[in-house]
């Protein structure tokens, strides 16, 4: 097939790679000029493991990018990958969205009727429900279009991760095609027959109404980030009770009921989408008069993690004017990525208790640097940890567990884990989090 992905970012260029490598012929459309040749050039814009490769052995081939949006033209179907960030009130902000169904709009309405079959436009971006419905398919209809004869709308959201990007798309837990048409429902079979062809085992697919495939990207998520507050209330529980939460946290994830995975406790979730994805939902639902308390409550207990963390390390050392060291800077292990990560709120609470940071990071220092360029920043876990009268673990990074001898260069030993990766052991103060 021939597809268009409009947005070449992380899920675009990962989307656009992969179909490629499936034997679709696909193109990316980005605004951004150096995205557009690098992906032309064989390079990959984004850092994902396995993405260069694809990028590299399809770009200029079966993967092409450009900035011209008459390129769908050619295409059967055109997904919308682009942005959909907050508002200050934590509503979800669709200017990128409505933009780029304007101009998709406008390049279908500036080509010859040829009698084809409506060109099919894919809502990939994860957006409120019937955002696709009462926000883009409008905005195409703007440029003189029926919608039905001229085009069809769908919803398919996304469900990779960072870091394991290209993996989880080529391997997805299930593919959800929202429609109103069947013929949309078609094409979006077609599209991924290869996909589900190569996977390891079967792909369920489930077929539904385009305002319920919207919503269920957001309970995915909103779920999943709920599961780990959950988990982070029990384990505040069981520090109360001096019980190890990570104990009794691989006991409950027996029950296939609950699943043994997101149970890992500590300072919390963070990243490009749960944070942006759980304000949406919560502020889209109190527009519509209704008041998400549990989801409020896990976004308040993801809230107070660090403030947690850091009165453990209160509890033991007065940080002001004291080196203390942060260890992990991303928001999750592998990758550079720092959008929400917990390591903000630990910086700006030592900072305001006047304490004199150094920072490590395996890969996110230079992010780090260009938000805090005022704090010191080590090559070396062990070098942040040189002289050190603190330690607090922001970022669950292996390496982090092969600290050991190192410790015995701190002024005073005192170590808060806020992700269960250093083991207890003799001539350091320990506190974890939950345990
Ligand atoms: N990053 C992730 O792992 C996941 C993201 N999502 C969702 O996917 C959507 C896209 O997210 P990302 O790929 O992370 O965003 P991104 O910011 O990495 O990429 C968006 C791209 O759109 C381009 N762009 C902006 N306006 C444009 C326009 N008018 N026309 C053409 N290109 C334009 C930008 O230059 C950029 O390259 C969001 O709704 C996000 O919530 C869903 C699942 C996973
Ligand atoms: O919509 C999205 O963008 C994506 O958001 C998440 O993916 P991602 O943000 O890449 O990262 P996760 O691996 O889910 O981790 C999110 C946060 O939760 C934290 N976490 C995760 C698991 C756990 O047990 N405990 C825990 O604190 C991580 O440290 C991290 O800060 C979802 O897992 C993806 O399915 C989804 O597509």
């Amino acid at each position: 097939m021939n597809v268009s992905i409009v947005g070449s970012g992380y899920v675009g260029t990962t989307v656009a790679a992969c179909l490629a490598d499936l034997g679709h012929e696909v193109v990316t459309i980005d605004i951004d000029e150096d995205i557009v040749d690098a992906v032309n050039d064989g390079e990959s814009p984004i850092h994902e493991p396995g993405l260069d490769e694809l990028v590299a052995e399809h770009g200029g081939g079966r993967l092409r990018a450009s900035t011209d949006y008459d390129e769908i033209l050619n295409t059967e179907l055109t997904m919308l990958a682009l942005p959909t960030p907050s508002n200050d009130d934590g509503s979800i902000d669709l200017q990128f969205m409505e933009a780029g169904a304007a101009s998709i709009g406008e390049a279908l309405a500036g080509a010859q009727n040829t009698g084809e079959d409506p060109h099919l436009v894919v809502t990939k971006s994860t957006v409120v429900p019937n955002t696709t419905e009462d926000r883009l398919a409008p905005r195409i209809a703007d440029a003189g279009l029926e919608r039905g004869t001229d085009f069809l709308v769908a919803s398919n959201p996304e469900f990779q991760r960072e870091g394991t990007a290209v993996a989880d798309f080529l391997n997805p837990d299930k593919l959800v095609f929202g429609t109103d048409d069947d013929r949309a429902t078609a094409t979006l079979h077609d599209l991924y027959a290869p996909l589900r062809e190569a996977a390891d085992g079967d792909v369920p697919v489930v077929e539904t109404g385009i305002a319920e495939a919207e919503m269920i990207k957001y309970a995915n998520n909103t779920f999943l980030a709920t599961k780990i507050s959950l988990i982070n209330d029990i384990g505040n529980i069981c520090k109360e009770f001096g019980v190890d939460a990570y104990e009794v946290a691989d006991a409950i994830g027996l029950d296939d009921r609950i699943g043994e995975q997101f149970l890992r406790s500590g300072v919390g979730w963070g990243g490009s989408c749960f944070p942006k994805d759980t304000d949406a939902i919560i502020a889209a639902a109190r527009d519509e008069g209704y008041d998400p308390a549990v989801l409020s409550a896990a976004v308040e207990l993801n809230d107070d993690q660090p403030k947690r963390l850091l009165s453990l390390l209160d509890d033991h050392t007065d940080v002001s004017g004291k080196r203390i060291a942060v260890l992990g800077l991303a928001f999750k292990p592998g990758t550079d990525d720092i959008r929400n990560t917990r390591a903000v709120p630990v910086i700006e609470g030592l900072q305001e208790r006047g304490a004199d940071i150094v920072a490590y990071d395996p890969v996110a220092t230079e992010n780090m640097r260009e938000r805090y360029p005022d704090i010191e920043y080590a090559d070396s876990a062990a070098a942040a940890l040189v002289d050190a009268s603190g330690a607090v673990i922001v970022t669950d990074w292996d390496e982090f567990a092969a600290l050991d001898a190192e410790f015995d260069e701190m002024d005073d030993p005192v170590v808060v884990d806020g992700r269960r990766i250093i083991d207890r052991r003799d001539g350091i103060t320990y506190e974890g989090l939950t345990w």
